[in-house]
Formats: structure tokens, C-alpha cells, sequence
């Protein structure tokens, strides 16, 4: 169990949405530690507040009740020094860029000089399988590729903490489940913490080190799930029987969150 050296820290933590016609109360009472080198993915209903918590670790929400420490810093300082990759549902790359010039952009924001910048691109496009696409455009790659891009994109500042958004929420199952081999290999060699979210059990079950299960809106933890498969897992893990249990106390978990629907 993670203790004061918590990548994330939330406690109590709630949002709710000023609208014109009324609040809309999309995330309470949120208490959740994460360690480092954790894997830990949230699993809920439709607009029970998945990316809503993902937005507020990453500083593009405040909330409105409670407290969250990424890092041991605020989310605003977290952001600031770099501490975190996000990967979007969407890749999110530059159509007139070509694949490393999309990895090196926001390097060059920042200011890096282009040989560094291309060195960090040329050795995260390696790890994610891409070396020899440098040179093609994101509309020559595939969907699996192009997110690929976005995670190399991410990984390349070399944070210590991963956000991962429905990553491969776009992509047909045979692809999906090559991304999910794809991501099993790359936190096996990376150890970074990953905060992943995700509808599918499926998922949540061959990749996660704990499964957060949430309720319906307003998004409230249901049960948080250490998963007791091996470190080491294939595609083949999700036919073992602890996995099958796994998968089960997931669903009862969602069915039960379900019973919060409209209150
Ligand atoms: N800026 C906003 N203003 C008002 N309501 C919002 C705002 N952003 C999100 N919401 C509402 O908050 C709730 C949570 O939304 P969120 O996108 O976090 O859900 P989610 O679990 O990620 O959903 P999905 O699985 O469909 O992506 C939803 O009811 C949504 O309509």
C-alpha cells in the first residue's frame, strides 16, 4: 500500500459543474493514494467523472471540494515541471508534421535544442516499435500507430507518471489487444506509474495492478481491486481463472455502482 511517497494523493475530493440551468455534481468524496510504479485503472459508466479526475490531476479542472497532490506537489507545480504524460482517446498529432517532428514539437516549445530533441524522439519511437517511421506523415500510419506516436510523444519528457484516457477506445479489438501487449511491455521497462481509463473489463483486467470501479454520476469509488495476477502476463492471462474472478468482481462492482443511477 502506497505511504507518504504517494504519486497521487486524493482526499475528498469532489467537483461540481456550475451550469446555466443547474449544477451538475460530476465527482464526490474521491479518496485514492497511488504508488509509484502502479498501474491503476478507472472503470465506470458513461459520464461517471473518468476524465473529469483525469483533467483535474492533470490541472485542467479545479475542484471544487477536497485535496490532490501530484507528486507531493499541486497539480498547477506538477504540470509546470513536466511530471506527467497525457495520451488522449484521439492521437492528437499534427497532420502537416511528420511522425518524429510530432514527438519533437513539444520539446521545441519548451526550448530544447533539435539534436536533443530528436535524440529523446528517435530513442521513445524506438521503445514503442516505430523506428523507420520517422520520416511519414500521421495520415501514412495506421490508428494503433498514430497512438503510438502520441505515447512516444508522451513518454518523451520521461515522467515519472503516465495518463492514459481511453487510449485505445478508437481502435478495433485485434489492434486494441496488440496496444495492450504493446503497453504490458512498455511500463514492464519503463516501471512508470500509469493512470489508465477504460470501459473495457477486459482492459482494465490484463493490465492493471489495482481497478478502481466506479458509480454512475456522480462518479463516486465503488470498489478498488488489487489484482492478484502475476507481474508477468500475456493476452493468454485473460483466460486464467484469477482473471476470470477479476473480470467478475468488476462487473458486480459496476452493477452495484449502476444502483446510484439516478439516485
Ligand atoms: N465543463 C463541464 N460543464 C458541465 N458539466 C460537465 C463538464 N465537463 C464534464 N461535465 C459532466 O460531468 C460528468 C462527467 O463527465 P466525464 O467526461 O468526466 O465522464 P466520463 O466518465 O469520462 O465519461 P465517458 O466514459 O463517456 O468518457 C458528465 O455528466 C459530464 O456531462
Amino acid at each position: 500500500m502506497p505511504g507518504d511517497d504517494s504519486i497521487i494523493d486524493i482526499r475528498n475530493l469532489g467537483l461540481t459543474f456550475q451550469t446555466a440551468d443547474a449544477p451538475v455534481c460530476a465527482l464526490s468524496d474521491i479518496n485514492l493514494q497511488i504508488g509509484a510504479g502502479e498501474f491503476v485503472s478507472f472503470i465506470g459508466p458513461s459520464g461517471c467523472g473518468k476524465t473529469t479526475l483525469m483533467r483535474i490531476i492533470a490541472d485542467l479542472e479545479q475542484p471544487t471540494a477536497g485535496s490532490i497532490k501530484v507528486n507531493g506537489l499541486s497539480p498547477r507545480e506538477a504540470r509546470l515541471q513536466r511530471s506527467y504524460g497525457y495520451v488522449f482517446q484521439a492521437p492528437a498529432l499534427y497532420a502537416w508534421r511528420n511522425i518524429l517532428r510530432n514527438v519533437t514539437l513539444p520539446h521545441e516549445i519548451m526550448g530544447t535544442g533539435r539534436s536533443e530533441a530528436e535524440r529523446k524522439a528517435r530513442k521513445y519511437l524506438d521503445l514503442v516499435g516505430l523506428t523507420g517511421f520517422e520520416k511519414k506523415y500521421p495520415w501514412q500510419l495506421s490508428g494503433g500507430m498514430q497512438q503510438r506516436v502520441s505515447i512516444a510523444r508522451a513518454l518523451s519528457f520521461d515522467p515519472q507518471l503516465l495518463l492514459m484516457d481511453e487510449p485505445f477506445g478508437a481502435l478495433d479489438e485485434i489492434t486494441r489487444d496488440r496496444m495492450n501487449e504493446e503497453l504490458l511491455r512498455i511500463w514492464a521497462q519503463t516501471r512508470k506509474t500509469v493512470i489508465f481509463v477504460t470501459h473495457s473489463i477486459d482492459e482494465a483486467v490484463l493490465l492493471s495492478t489495482r481497478i478502481v470501479v466506479m458509480s454512475a454520476r456522480p462518479g463516486r469509488i465503488i470498489d478498488v481491486i488489487d489484482s492478484p495476477l502475476p507481474a508477468d502476463r500475456s493476452l493468454d492471462t485473460r483466460e486464467t481463472a484469477a482473471a476470470h474472478e477479476l473480470a467478475h468482481r468488476v462487473r458486480q462492482g459496476l452493477r452495484a455502482g449502476h444502483s446510484y443511477d439516478g439516485h
